[in-house]
């Protein structure tokens, strides 16, 4: 088993991660189980800057193929927003609960066709003498009137799945892993990493 560090201390990401992971070999460890490491500021501008960041960072400090991710949820009526900021949007606490309340208070009496969003996953790989590889993955949706469901993390209850017209957060681990953003960002980096 080849081991691998998820440069997270986000608990959906890491299970869902694992998810992906382990099947392919991997022992997925995370920053959840390095309690003492210090975090990676995210000074980036952009997804993919972020991911490098903590990327690079955390396979320096352990000296292991590290995998950051660094995704959020982009909202047209919102000019993007949350973006880079969805962790935090409500605030540094980062609740998932105040963030969704912010946004569904933003798009109050939005028309459904002017609710068009989509989930960005920026994952970045790096790793002792290799060069850092970076890809992306969205989903595509719009956001619901109110919270629908309870599986899933951050904002998966009001982010509808285009033509699916469910949640994120009515969808089974399973079901997310094939079609999210992140699944889809690691799709493309399995076809890196296999070739
Ligand atoms: O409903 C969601 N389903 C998802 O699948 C998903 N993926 C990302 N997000 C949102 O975007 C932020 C990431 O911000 P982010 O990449 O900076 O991560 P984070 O700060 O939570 O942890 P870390 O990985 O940086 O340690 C998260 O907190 C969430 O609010 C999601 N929301
Ligand atoms: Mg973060």
């Amino acid at each position: 088993m080849t081991d691998i560090i998820i440069a997270t201390k986000n608990s959906g990401k890491a299970k869902e991660f694992q998810h992906i992971l382990k099947p392919l070999g991997y022992n997925v460890h995370c920053l959840l189980d390095f309690p003492d490491g210090e975090d990676v500021e995210e000074t980036g501008q952009t997804f993919i800057e972020n991911a490098i960041l903590k990327a690079e960072a955390i396979a320096k400090q352990y000296g292991k193929l590290t995998i950051a991710d660094d995704s959020g949820l982009v909202i047209d009526y919102l000019n993007g927003a949350p973006g880079i900021f969805s962790a935090r949007y409500a605030g540094l606490e980062k609740n998932d609960l105040a963030n969704i309340n912010k946004v569904l208070n933003e798009l109050a009496n939005v028309p459904k066709d002017e609710r068009a969003a989509r989930f960005i996953c920026a994952l970045a790989i790096a790793g002792p003498a290799r060069e850092t590889i970076t890809v992306e993955g969205t989903c595509e949706g719009y956001i619901a009137d109110e919270m629908i469901g309870t599986s899933g993390f951050g904002y998966d209850p009001i982010f509808v799945v285009k033509d699916l017209d469910v949640t994120m957060a009515q969808l089974s681990p399973e079901q997310k892993n094939k079609i999210s953003h992140r699944a889809n960002a690691m799709k493309k980096l399995e076809s890196i990493l296999n070739s």
